[in-house]
C-alpha cells in the first residue's frame, strides 16, 4: 500500500486531502495578521452535541501553547478545527490573515500539507516505509525529489539522534523511537504550525519528558509554532502559553512566558 499525494494519513479516520463540506458559515474576514493563526468565535457540534463554545485564541509565530482539559473536554475537536480539518459551525479562523472560508478545498489541503505538520499519540507512520520515507514523505508531497528529501530527512533524524535507525521500518523501532520519527515528519518541511494531540501520551513519563524536550527544542529552533493537546499539566508547562478547556469552554490560564 503505497500512499498517494492525497492519501496521507494524519491521525486516525483523517487524510491531507480530506474534508471541507460546502456551507460553513465562517466569516470571511482578514483583518488580524498580528498572528500567524487566529480563531474568533469557534463553535463545532456533533449533531446537536456542542464540542467546542464561541473559542477565541491566536497563536504567534514561533509560540508554543497548550491546551489542557479533561478527556471529552473538546480539546481535539478544537484542534481539528485550527487545522482546517474539521469546519467549525460558527466562527472565523485564520492563517497569515488568511480566512480558511475563502480558502477552496485545494487551497486548505495545500494549507494543511505545506504549512501544518501533525502528531498523534501514536506517531501514525506508514508501516511499509523505512523512518527515513516516513520522515521524508512532506517533502516528497511538496514535489521535492526523492535524494534531498532523504537528506533533509536524514539531518532532521539526526537531530533527533536516531539517523542511526533510518533504514529500520516502524515495527523495528521502539515506541520513543516511532514518536521521535513521527516528530521528524512533522518539522522536516519546516511548517509554520505544527498540530500536535497527545504527542506523547503513550509514552511512559521518562521518554515522554525527553521526547517533548526534543520536539520543542527543535521547533523553536527553526521558529515553527506548536499547538500542543495534552491532559498533562507537567506537559502543558513547557508551553509559553496554556489554555484549559472544559465542557468545550476555552479560557486561557497565565501569561505567555
Ligand atoms: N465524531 C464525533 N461524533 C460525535 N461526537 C463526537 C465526535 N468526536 C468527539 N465527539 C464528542 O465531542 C466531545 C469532545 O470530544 P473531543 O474528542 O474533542 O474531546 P477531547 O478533550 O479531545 O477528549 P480526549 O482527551 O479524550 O481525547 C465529546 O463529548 C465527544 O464525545
Amino acid at each position: 500500500m503505497t500512499p498517494s499525494v492525497t492519501e496521507i494519513p494524519l491521525g486516525p479516520g483523517l487524510t491531507a486531502g480530506a474534508l471541507r463540506p460546502p456551507g460553513d458559515t465562517i466569516s470571511t474576514s482578514t483583518s488580524d495578521t498580528s498572528h500567524i493563526l487566529s480563531a474568533s468565535g469557534v463553535e463545532l457540534s456533533y449533531g446537536s452535541t456542542p464540542a467546542v463554545r464561541d473559542a477565541h485564541l491566536a497563536l504567534a509565530r514561533g509560540e508554543v501553547a497548550a491546551i489542557t482539559g479533561a478527556s471529552g473536554s473538546g480539546k481535539s475537536s478544537l484542534l481539528y478545527c485550527l487545522a482546517g480539518v474539521l469546519p467549525p459551525s460558527r466562527g472565523r479562523i485564520s492563517f497569515e490573515g488568511q480566512a480558511y472560508a475563502d480558502l477552496d478545498d485545494e487551497e486548505i489541503s495545500a494549507l494543511r500539507r505545506e504549512r501544518f505538520g501533525f502528531v498523534f499519540q501514536y506517531g501514525e507512520l506508514l508501516p511499509e516505509l523505512t523512518i527515513e520515507e516516513n520522515t521524508a514523505l512532506p517533502l516528497r508531497l511538496a514535489g521535492q525529489r526523492k535524494r534531498p528529501a532523504l537528506t533533509a530527512a536524514a539531518e532532521v533524524l539526526d537531530r533527533l539522534g536516531i539517523a542511526d535507525l533510518r533504514e529500520r521500518r516502524p515495527s523495528q523501532v521502539s515506541g520513543g523511537q516511532n514518536q521521535r520519527v513521527a516528530v521528524a515528519r512533522a518539522l522536516v518541511h519546516k511548517p509554520a504550525v505544527v498540530f500536535a494531540d497527545e504527542p506523547t501520551g503513550a509514552l511512559d513519563s521518562a521518554n515522554a519528558g525527553a521526547v517533548l524536550k526534543e520536539f520543542l527544542d527543535l521547533a523553536r529552533s527553526q521558529g515553527t509554532a506548536v499547538l500542543l493537546v495534552t491532559h498533562d499539566a507537567t506537559v502543558a508547562a513547557r508551553a509559553d502559553s496554556r489554555y484549559t478547556m472544559a465542557d468545550g469552554v476555552l479560557a486561557p490560564i497565565g501569561a505567555a512566558g
